[in-house]
């Protein structure tokens, strides 16, 4: 829309409809995220899905186990969930509607490897969307990090606490790297081959050691993570093994270590830390390794309009969740440095996010 003709006082009808519809569109877009959350919990998805050919409203109805009285409302919801681009919508049959999934739409498949849907589930849980509440607040204070606390309780150290959300949150950060990993393996094999040895560092349950570790057999893999998320993990495979510790104080030895979604979580000093102790661990033992980092990097790629979107929306649910931050090429850069990396270079293969190896 041109802001511009607002701005500079272009009054016309079209623009003030314009502009008025524009700020609606911002301020209902959570009214979309929540409907589509509740499409999720009713397991629409994988009542569309389940259906050989479109569903129409009865039929959904009925395999939802919803009161039949519900029917008009549903209708309402898959509206709005078609209109978002998860259901395609056909009408040819007899003038009844019937839906069916799109791509994105099963992607909310709890069947999919890559579902997404569980980090939606987590994103708009009440436990990630209260801290937004209070924003205008801290930035009227004088604390200089947000970092929202639980109960008085730092982000990780509440997720040792609420089994319930954490189980949600290690399933999203599992199901993404289910497929990150098919993809890393794809698109950035030649970062892994000659790799003996590997250790996720934060791993989380271990999806991407394991996917590493059946595309090269010959890597030893470990992932380190807390006691809460790696204990009563069975080993995943003759060449996967979990460690259960905290980055800040060790990192096994290995060839590489691999560092994916985790500088986002961290500021500068603890990143800087982090670093650190992954340099030490890949350059002992007369080793000179390398540390492979999945992020997004600001700026880096030529991301259209809603990527980057995305990739700003991040930053600010790092920011109020956590002591993060999304990065660009050069925060990336002052880091590696400040920790004794010489060189580092950015693979732009993973859409919103790349893959950065960083070298001692
Ligand atoms: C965003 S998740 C990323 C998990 C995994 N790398 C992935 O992308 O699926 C961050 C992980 O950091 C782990 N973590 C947080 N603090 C840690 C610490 N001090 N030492 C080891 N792991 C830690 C959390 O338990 C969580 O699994
Ligand atoms: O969307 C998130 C949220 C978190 C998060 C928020 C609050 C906590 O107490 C712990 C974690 O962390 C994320 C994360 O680490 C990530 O890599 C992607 C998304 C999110």
């Amino acid at each position: 829309m041109d802001m511009d003709s607002v701005s500079t006082g272009d009054n016309n009808t079209s623009s003030l409809l314009e502009a008025q519809s524009h700020v609606w569109h911002h301020a209902f877009n959570f009214v979309t995220s929540m409907s589509i959350k509740c499409a999720v919990q009713l397991g629409l998805p994988e009542a569309v899905g389940a259906h050989a050919g479109p569903i129409s409203l009865p039929d959904l109805v009925s395999s939802l186990g919803l009161p039949p009285s519900k029917a008009p409302y549903l209708h309402r919801l898959l509206r709005l969930v078609a209109h978002s681009g998860f259901l395609s919508l056909h009408t040819k049959l007899n003038d009844v509607e019937r839906y069916s999934l799109t791509p994105a739409g099963r992607f909310l498949l709890s069947d999919n490897p890559y579902n997404a849907g569980s980090l939606l589930l987590a994103v708009l849980d009440p436990v990630l969307t209260e801290p937004f509440h209070h924003m205008s607040a801290w930035f009227r204070s004088e604390k200089t990090t947000f970092s929202s606390t639980h109960g008085g309780k730092m982000a990780w150290e509440y997720m040792a606490t609420d089994a319930v959300f954490s189980d949600l949150f290690n399933d999203a950060m599992a199901r993404d790297s289910c497929m990150i990993a098919e993809l890393v393996v794809k698109e950035g094999r030649s970062a892994f081959e000659g790799v003996g040895s590997l250790v996720d560092v934060a791993g989380g349950t271990g999806n991407m050691a394991k996917a590493v570790a059946k595309a090269f057999p010959g890597m030893s893999c470990t992932v380190l993570d807390l006691p809460h998320v790696v204990s009563g993990l069975e080993d995943g495979g003759n060449n996967v093994k979990y460690v259960a510790g905290d980055m800040f104080e060790s990192i096994p030895a290995a060839d590489a270590v691999l560092l994916k979604w985790i500088m986002h979580d961290w500021d500068d000093e603890k990143c800087v830390k982090i670093l650190r102790k992954c340099r030490t661990a890949v350059t002992g033992e007369g080793k000179d390794g390398q540390v492979i980092i999945i992020d997004m990097v600001l700026g880096n790629q030529s991301l259209d309009e809603k990527l980057r979107g995305v990739q700003y929306a991040f930053d600010m649910e790092m920011m109020v969740s956590l002591t993060g931050k999304e990065r660009s090429e050069e925060e990336f850069a002052k880091l590696f440095f400040d920790a004794g990396f010489s060189s580092y270079h950015i693979n732009p293969i993973l859409g919103t996010r790349a893959l950065i190896q960083v070298y001692p």
